[in-house]
């Protein structure tokens, strides 16, 4: 029988495709949600990576991906709910419905593919399951400029408890709680610079070390309910 999958929301670019090839590598069967398609899917999918579209920001997009989902694999080994808007505060009229935005993308997405996905990890033949949701370091301290952000990703963050009671000890359920890990197109050396001195490592490491965190929670039958930091010591500064 073939291993189960991995699912990666939002895996088509930057940590989300990383960690979807680096689990190639290591020998999983892997899909991935994308909500627009670029070249970089041709090249995931040329390594065998599935790939599905889907628009977390409606609850209908949602229920949409999960059906397709269910009929895409019948079980999965793990969930990485790694979708994400990174969207800054608004102030006008939109300030609302962007919040809305931020809460369905970053918790009913993840709430609601946990409640109707268990079944498919249940029905994983090997022995460790896991949910591993992508917080936010600013979870716990708030944003000046994203605060609908990290209230969604604290939010996403208190599901972990939530979800690692509920679905104990059959599936393991955790969070990854990243600060600056990739800049983003745009983003100038000064942007850097400041990015880098708010924390104690003072450096952008790239994915690579959220892909040793994941591979950490995948092979730790003894960890559930917490939130892993791989801020480089924000709470220093
Ligand atoms: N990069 C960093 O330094 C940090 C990242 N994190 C967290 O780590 C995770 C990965 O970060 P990163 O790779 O930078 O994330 P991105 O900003 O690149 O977003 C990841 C993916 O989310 C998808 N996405 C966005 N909106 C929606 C939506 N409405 N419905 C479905 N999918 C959507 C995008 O798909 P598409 O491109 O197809 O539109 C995108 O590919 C995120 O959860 C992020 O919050 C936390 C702290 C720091
Ligand atoms: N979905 C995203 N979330 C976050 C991103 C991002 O690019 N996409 N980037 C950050 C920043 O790196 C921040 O941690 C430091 O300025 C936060 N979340």
């Amino acid at each position: 029988m073939s291993a189960a999958p991995i699912l990666i929301t939002g895996g088509g670019r930057r940590l989300g495709r990383h960690c979807a090839e680096r689990l190639v590598d290591d020998g999983h069967p892997v899909i991935v949600s994308y909500r627009r398609e670029r070249p970089e899917l041709e090249a995931m999918r040329s390594r065998g990576i599935v790939t599905l579209p889907a628009d977390f920001s409606s609850e209908a997009g949602i229920l949409d991906f999960i059906a397709r989902l269910k009929g895409e694999t019948k079980s999965l080994r793990a969930i990485v709910h790694n979708a994400s808007d990174w969207a800054p505060d608004s102030f006008g009229d939109d300030a609302g419905a962007d919040f809305e935005r931020l809460f369905r993308v970053h918790m009913l997405a993840p709430y609601l593919i946990n409640l109707q996905c268990r079944e498919l990890l249940e029905a994983c033949g090997e022995p460790q399951r896991d949910i591993v949701h992508m917080t936010d370091y600013v979870a716990r301290k708030g944003s000046k400029r994203h605060a609908a952000y990290a209230a969604s990703k604290a939010g996403l963050e208190n599901l972990t408890l939530s979800f690692a009671a509920m679905f104990a000890p059959e599936i393991q359920v955790n969070a990854i709680a990243p600060a600056l890990i990739m800049l983003n197109q745009g983003d100038d050396a000064h942007y850097a610079e400041r990015a880098k001195a708010k924390s104690a490592m003072g450096m952008v490491p790239g994915p690579g070390v959220i892909y040793q965190s994941l591979r950490y929670l995948l092979d730790n039958r003894y960890v559930t309910g917490i939130t892993l930091p791989v801020d480089g010591g924000r709470h220093l500064r």
